[in-house]
């Protein structure tokens, strides 16, 4: 069967494995225990980047994410004039105070959802032309309802390909304010597009949320970053609608979160090796990061949790309990790894309420039916989500469709059946280069 060829281009310097074709995953030889840390959350990275570009003054932004997205965003922003300066993992952003320096040139999104949808709003306020391109799925991913309302605030678009898809142009002259309307089923990441860059509407804005929004938290984080930056929206009691005062963001200096979805693949790595692992600088009962919810679901599977003030470690356990049903609508990023670690527990699982999956990086519902049909596992594909029964995996090749969620869910398969094979391990550096050097770190057997 043929395999996803990588989208080369959208493969940052920061990317790791560049060309290696596939990996091998068998089980660790000894217990897993121990302590690591994870890199900075992607969501916080990214918002924090565009927010301090966009504020008066010079932010530093400690412990952000190196990964092909915030490679992607900070290129971005270089190309509209702001100074970014990397050192270690701590971005020093010179903001513009909304005034982008430049006001044409072709910019390139790379295959990041958060920055085809972040940008945009934030071009907009400013005059100029701009030609928007991303990666080939980039290009297919859903842009329409935050076309639609920039469109609506005054934006021109004119599409290089197909109508509401990347690669287009872009002529702005400001953002007039006022009512916009934006449907939040389809992706959360419009409406925090919209946010991020109100503040220098030419009125003050007001977003009114048409319908459920799918992984609201995410809205949460937006609204918190542009709260750290000295500018509070208010949110309407039934959170539908959120009025954006007129003002500049202040430059800041904070430390981002570690990336909790990246955390997610590790501690199931302790459950599916009854195994130990400690992440520090994650304190679960503080972070707004949604895929925190997966501690719950890990002790509802048998294992033990330990939520301490800067850490949290989970402790794995000899049989997993399954025979459930979830809905993974407020943090569906963690739908391919719950469907990873189902095979290994004791009733079938049912994932629901995950439509929107299917506009991600591929296709996650009908990908992971797949992959998980080629190992012998027993699945039922539903349109919203999947069931998953327990069984036991064949050691076969499996394909990551360029997108790390499934190279790094589909290498938990590797935990418990030795040969494992994953095809262009290098796909992880979306959002975690190191991911399988950290595997092997902790003792699991990661062959080239
Ligand atoms: O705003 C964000 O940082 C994100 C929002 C979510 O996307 P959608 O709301 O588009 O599903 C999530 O899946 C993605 O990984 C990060
Ligand atoms: C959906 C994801 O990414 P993006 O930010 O590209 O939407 C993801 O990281 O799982």
């Amino acid at each position: 069967m043929a395999m996803h060829q990588p989208d080369w281009e959208a493969r940052s310097p920061w990317t790791t494995n560049k060309g290696i074709s596939e990996v091998r995953i068998s089980p660790p030889k000894s217990i897993v225990s121990g302590t690591i840390r994870v890199p900075g959350s992607k969501s916080l990275t990214n918002r924090a980047l565009l927010i301090a570009a966009l504020a008066e003054g010079k932010s530093q932004l400690n412990g952000i994410l190196k990964s092909d997205d915030s490679y992607w965003c900070i290129q971005a922003l270089i190309k509209l004039g702001v100074s970014v300066d990397i050192d270690g993992e701590t971005a020093y952003v010179d903001g513009c105070g909304g005034n982008w320096p430049n006001s044409s040139g072709e910019l390139y999104m790379g295959a990041a959802g958060t920055v085809a949808r972040f940008l945009p709003a934030a071009l907009a306020i400013g005059r100029g032309k701009w030609t928007i391109k991303g990666s080939k799925r980039l290009s297919e991913r859903p842009l329409a309802p935050l076309i639609s309302a920039l469109s609506a605030q005054g934006a021109s678009f004119n599409y290089l390909e197909a109508e509401h898809r990347l690669p287009y142009e872009l002529d702005v002259a400001g953002l007039k304010g006022g009512i916009v309307k934006l449907p939040g089923s389809m992706s959360s990441q419009f409406i925090s597009g919209v946010l991020l860059a109100a503040p220098y509407t030419q009125a003050p804005l007001i977003i009114q949320i048409e319908g459920e929004i799918v992984q609201r938290d995410y809205v949460q984080l937006t609204l918190d970053m542009m709260s750290a930056f000295g500018i509070t929206p208010q949110v309407s009691e039934d959170g539908q609608s959120i009025k954006v005062p007129s003002g500049t963001y202040q430059a800041q200096t904070l430390q981002l979160e570690p990336d909790v979805s990246t955390c997610c693949y590790f501690w199931a790595l302790a459950a599916l090796t009854s195994g130990c692992v400690r992440i520090d600088g994650i304190d679960a009962r503080k972070t707004s990061q949604p895929d925190i919810e997966m501690l719950d679901v890990l002790e509802r599977m048998g294992c033990m949790v330990q939520r301490g003030e800067n850490f949290v470690e989970v402790q794995g356990t000899q049989q997993l309990k399954g025979g459930f049903t979830l809905s993974m609508k407020k943090w569906s990023d963690q739908t391919l790894t719950i469907a990873a670690l189902a095979p290994f527990t004791d009733g079938p699982i049912t994932l629901t309420d995950a439509a929107h999956i299917r506009h991600h990086e591929c296709d996650r519902i009908a990908a992971i039916c797949s992959e998980l049909s080629k190992l012998g596992i027993r699945v039922e594909e539903h349109q919203d989500g999947l069931t998953i029964y327990p069984g036991e995996p064949l050691p076969v090749l499996v394909d990551s469709h360029d997108d790390h969620r499934m190279a790094m869910a589909l290498s938990l398969i590797g935990l418990r059946v030795e040969n494992i094979r994953i095809t262009d391990p290098g796909c992880v550096s979306k959002t975690c280069p190191g991911f399988f050097e950290q595997l092997s770190t902790l003792g699991v057997e990661v062959i080239y």
